[in-house]
């Protein structure tokens, strides 16, 4: 019987392990959230058990980040415990081609723009369907909100020129409720020129929390692809 792989899976696989050789012993590493990264952290965990790796602590940018690093033996710490993180990688939804991202996909964010910017170097891993032109092409921009302001920040939103849609839950009945406890408003933005200046903008309606616009911020990008039927890894780095 032949089993039939899912070409995406098999990308996101080469990419994550990809990033996991990147890390060594000594290191704290930021551990995204997302499918991909859960391929990182499973690497992670057993380079560590085989001896491959001594001695790294990560950071874990979600609750289910943390789980997984448990559930694969990678021992944690917190950013009260540290001065530095050496190497953060992490997923993302739309990557541009100044490596700007869109992130937030499963709403964490808040926490992975904390650690990912800490970093010294952030790794971007994903699979080349995210890579776009431009960013907003194929996702919406993310915004965290404390859930009593909902109201006002959907109309400063609007008043920008977003449509806003708050993000529902798919199994759970009612809205998707952070990490933090708060609530993700989903924008679709017709011209995101200027990616930068929005993410500002976004972060000064009173009452968010953070948005998924990532600027500025990447130092490599990893993309999965598929060449002659088998998973490849094309490395971008940052232009200097
Ligand atoms: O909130 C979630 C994160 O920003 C993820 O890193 C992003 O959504 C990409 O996830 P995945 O690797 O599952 O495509």
């Amino acid at each position: 019987m032949t089993t039939e792989q899912d070409p995406v899976k098999l990308m996101k696989q080469q990419v994550g392990f990809a990033a996991a050789d990147r890390v060594q012993s000594g290191m704290i590493v930021g551990l995204g959230t997302g499918s991909t990264t859960a391929y990182t952290i499973q690497a992670l965990g057993d380079r560590l058990k085989s001896g491959q790796l001594q001695d790294i602590k990560g950071v874990p940018t979600s609750f289910q980040s943390e789980v997984l690093a448990k559930q694969y033996g990678v021992p944690l710490t917190t950013l009260d415990e540290i001065d530095r993180i050496d190497v953060a990688i992490d997923g993302a939804d739309e990557v541009d081609p100044h490596l700007n991202l869109i992130k937030g996909g499963g709403a964490a964010h808040t926490r992975e723009k904390v650690v990912d910017y800490l970093a010294a170097q952030f790794i971007v891993v994903v699979d080349s369907s995210k890579m776009v032109d431009k960013l907003g092409s194929t996702f919406r921009v993310p915004i965290e909100v404390i859930p009593m302001a909902i109201a006002p920040v959907t109309r400063a939103i609007e008043k920008l020129g977003g449509k806003p849609e708050l993000r529902m839950g798919i199994r759970k009945a009612g809205p998707v409720i952070t990490d933090q406890g708060n609530m993700v408003i989903d924008v679709q933005f017709d011209n995101l020129d200027n990616p930068g200046e929005l993410e500002k903008t976004l972060n000064n309606i009173p009452g968010v929390l953070e948005n998924g616009l990532f600027v500025n911020c990447t130092d490599l990008v990893l993309v999965g692809e598929i060449q002659d039927g088998k998973p490849v890894v094309r490395e971008i780095f940052k232009q200097s």
